[in-house]
């Protein structure tokens, strides 16, 4: 156990180079344009609250705990330790946005997948989101969300599963949809890695049942986002001539109705951490 053996510097190294590649990942995350109705370094999307200097506090304060949860999976920690350790977090987050959630759903998803990391280097084998789903899919499942979350109320009225749902079975949208449209776009837009994450984020929002949109427009408002994402996909998306203007053009629809798919951009930064932690 670590406190009768103490980790070797080695392990804890790559711990804190885990948890600042996570971090650079959310940073990235909101350092991309258009996405639709999200904030970025160009405009606050649906947010009055927030903006991009927000997000960058949020991600260098949650940091150390990213680090942390990665070194707890080196440990073989079990859901309960992972959880108080992102509940801290969740508090080091709203110390440094006023109050403001901006990282909650990364937190959790990000968090998990640098445990992951963590446990991988300790011996756990296969992709990360399997890590996951092995080792902690069955407690994620049984913790029961708090009955003033909004994602607990989409889940109520909508039978949404959210990002416990999508945690517990390995990550199935990051491995089907996130990471192959990266790599799409890298492929539409040669050198242009911004076109590489757009593209991405528009294949996330048309593929999940994103609680956020749920929460703010309902079925109807998740329905029409979806639509929209896909409008742009199968106009050829980042392969197309004038493609920013098409996607800030859906922002400006998505603000028009106050949508903000918040786990579409978490499932942006998760796929940038796996693009950078599995081999192709
Ligand atoms: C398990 C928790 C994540 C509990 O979450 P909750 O019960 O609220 O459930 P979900 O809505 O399912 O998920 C929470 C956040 O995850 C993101 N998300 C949404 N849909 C999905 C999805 N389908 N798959 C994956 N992830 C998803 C999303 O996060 C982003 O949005 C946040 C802003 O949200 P909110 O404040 O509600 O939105 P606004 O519209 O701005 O509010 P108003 O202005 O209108 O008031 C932001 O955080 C983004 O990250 C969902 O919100 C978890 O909270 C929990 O149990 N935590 C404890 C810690 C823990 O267990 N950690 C494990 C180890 S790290
Ligand atoms: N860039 C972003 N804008 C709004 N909500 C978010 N949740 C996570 N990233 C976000």
């Amino acid at each position: 156990m670590s406190f009768l053996r103490p980790l070797p510097q080695a392990l804890r190294a790559e711990a804190a180079r885990i948890g600042g590649l996570a971090a650079r990942c959310l940073v990235l995350e909101v350092e991309t344009w258009p996405k639709p109705g999200l904030v970025s370094h160009v405009d606050n999307g649906s947010h009055t609250d927030m903006d991009a200097g927000s997000f960058r506090r949020s991600a260098a304060a949650i940091e150390p705990f990213l680090a942390r949860l990665a070194l707890a999976g080196i440990e073989g920690a079990s859901m309960p330790r992972l959880r108080a350790i992102g509940l801290e977090a969740e508090g080091a987050m709203l110390r440094a946005t006023g109050g403001v959630n901006t990282h909650r759903g990364a937190i959790f998803g990000l968090g998990l997948l640098c445990a992951a990391a963590g446990a991988r280097l300790a011996g756990a084998r296969g992709r990360l989101g399997d890590v996951v789903e092995r080792l902690w899919g069955e407690e994620i499942l049984g913790t029961p969300s708090a009955p003033d979350s909004h994602g607990g109320c989409a889940a109520r009225r909508h039978g949404a599963g959210g990002a416990r749902q999508e945690a517990a079975a390995g990550f199935p949208t990051l491995y089907h949809t996130g990471l192959p449209a990266l790599r799409q776009g890298a492929r539409l837009a040669p050198g242009d890695d911004e076109a590489a994450r757009v593209q991405s984020c528009f294949a996330l929002i048309a593929t999940l049942g994103d609680t956020n949109l749920l929460h703010r427009g309902g079925a109807e408002g998740l329905a029409f986002a979806q639509r929209a994402a896909r409008g742009f996909l199968e106009g050829g998306g980042v392969g197309r001539p004038g493609w920013r203007a098409a996607a800030a053009g859906i922002g400006a629809d998505f603000v028009a109705r106050r949508l903000s798919p918040g786990g579409s951009a978490d499932l942006l930064a998760m796929s940038l951490f796996l693009r950078a932690m599995e081999a192709a």
